[in-house]
């Protein structure tokens, strides 16, 4: 082709391919110095993130917030680097990008946490005003193992006043059992059929005939003799008698505390399911919060849960389990528990024994075996029967069972919280003989409250 068939000159051409190339060239050079901006930039709030961090752990300055905004302005007032620079996966950003640094490795030292050390006069320091050199290795995140949380030693709710404190967990027994007595009483002169359906209420709460006769007896007689006229009066008088009936002079300490020179033996006994390994664990707290030492012996060895459940108990207040291997004779575990109970000299041994034999035999001689077996070391000092209020006469039938095998010295009465029929405690103590020590309100950790005649009967009365 021509160039004559060009409307421009050869001469014309040459200088617009120079122009353009210039041109081009100059927009190369500025596209790589703004490159090279962005990605300086970038870093920027890399290095300002160990002030953002040292400006949190002298949380003694928040106390001056103008200085605290201050501390931050460096990426307070430079908002668009900082709007570039948070999405550090994002586009502009070369991979890989190096999660413990977030920045490439050619601006390491800049972040590097020297730039916020205080030494730059050159004085050495210490702790955080120490000097960290410039080409020290960079720590990445380390795995550190946390200390279990069942070694830290839980608080434990105080002991006293625990039943008025957990009297809304007898609501079921309350509004049956008191506020049913308290509308018939309440009523004025009672005839025959009020007097029917206060035995019929009394029944129902599972107080037994026995103890139901005694209290109707009681209230026919005082109520003419004392000549009751108001409400008030009547509860006062149902109160006296209600109290009365749960024979408030019974000795009802448990007997957990050493003597001579030995650690005291409580076992733990009764059937599957009532709540024995609760208890005891629910026990030992009770025991730590008043500053005792314990230990828990696992002798429910037919369920290895049973074990592993205690033992998380103990971790819980700092108490040592003794456990065998699931199935191992509970007489040995019991014996091996007793036997380190008095070596470390603990104040207490509590020994969670099983209940899963039903015949009687089986259970004599497994219990009596566990009993002999532990008082080769220690005497055992209290054995507590552990019953599920909620079975009712089930739970008076497994009593008896109990109580012909060992020597019952009290009684734990589980699950009250779940029933209406909190009349339970009075037929109990009645029928065995043996007073109610404790009660269990609840599944909670400190649902284990000492059982007091007053405070029960004034929160059944509400
Ligand atoms: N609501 C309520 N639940 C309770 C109470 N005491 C124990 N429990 C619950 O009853 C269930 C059985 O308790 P465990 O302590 O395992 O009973 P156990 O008698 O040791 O049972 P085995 O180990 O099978 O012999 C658990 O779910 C406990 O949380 C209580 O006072 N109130």
């Amino acid at each position: 082709m021509a160039c004559e068939d060009w409307p421009v000159s050869t001469e014309l051409l040459i200088w617009i391919v120079v122009v353009v190339a210039a041109l081009l060239a100059v927009a190369l050079v500025t596209g790589v110095v703004l490159s090279k901006r962005r990605r300086i930039s970038l870093t920027e709030p890399e290095r300002d993130k160990p002030v953002k961090g040292y400006q949190a752990g002298a949380g003694v300055t928040f106390a001056k917030p103008a200085e605290a905004v201050r501390a931050a302005d460096p990426v307070e007032t430079d908002p668009g680097p900082v709007r570039e620079a948070e999405p550090e996966v994002g586009p502009p950003v070369e991979p890989p990008v190096e999660p413990e640094t977030g920045g490439k490795p050619d601006v390491e030292p800049v972040r590097h946490p020297v730039a916020d050390r205080t030494e730059v006069d050159g004085q050495p320091g210490v702790g955080d005003d120490a000097a960290v050199p410039r080409d020290s290795v960079k720590r990445g995140f380390v795995e550190v193992p946390l200390p279990e949380a069942a070694s830290e030693i839980e608080e434990i709710e105080p002991t006293a006043g625990r039943l008025e404190r957990l009297r809304g967990k007898l609501s079921r027994s309350r509004s049956t059992l008191g506020q049913g007595l308290l509308g018939l009483l309440g009523a004025g002169d009672l005839d025959e059929d009020s007097w029917t359906d206060v035995e019929d209420t009394l029944l129902m709460a599972d107080l037994g005939a026995a103890v139901t006769d005694q209290v109707v007896t009681a209230l026919r007689a005082q109520i003419v003799a004392r000549g009751v006229r108001s409400s008030d009066d009547a509860r006062a008088l149902l109160r006296e008698v209600l109290v009365d009936a749960l024979h408030p002079e019974m000795d009802r300490s448990v007997h957990a505390l050493p003597h001579s020179g030995k650690p005291a033996v409580v076992l733990v006994v009764g059937v599957n399911g009532v709540g024995k390994t609760t208890t005891t664990g629910k026990l030992a707290r009770v025991l730590v919060a008043d500053g005792r030492t314990v230990l828990l012996g696992a002798a429910d060895t037919f369920r290895a849960a049973a074990a592993e459940q205690l033992a998380t108990w103990g971790s819980r207040v700092g108490a040592e389990t003794v456990r065998g291997a699931e199935g191992a004779d509970p007489a040995s575990v019991a014996f091996e528990a007793v036997k380190e109970g008095v070596a470390a000299g603990v104040d207490t041994v509590l020994v969670d024994t099983a209940g899963r034999l039903h015949t009687k035999t089986g259970l004599m001689d497994e219990l009596g075996k566990v009993k002999r077996v532990v008082e080769k070391q220690a005497a055992v000092d209290e054995v507590l029967l552990v019953l599920d209020a909620t079975t009712g006469q089930n739970g008076l039938t497994q009593a008896w069972v109990f109580a012909e095998v060992v020597d019952v010295t009290g009684i734990v009465l589980t699950k009250l919280d779940g029933t209406a029929k909190g009349g339970i405690v009075f037929q109990v103590q009645r029928e065995l003989g043996v007073p109610v020590k404790l009660v269990g309100l609840g599944e909670g950790a400190d649902h284990l409250a000492p059982f007091e005649p007053v405070a029960f009967v004034d929160a059944l009365l509400g």
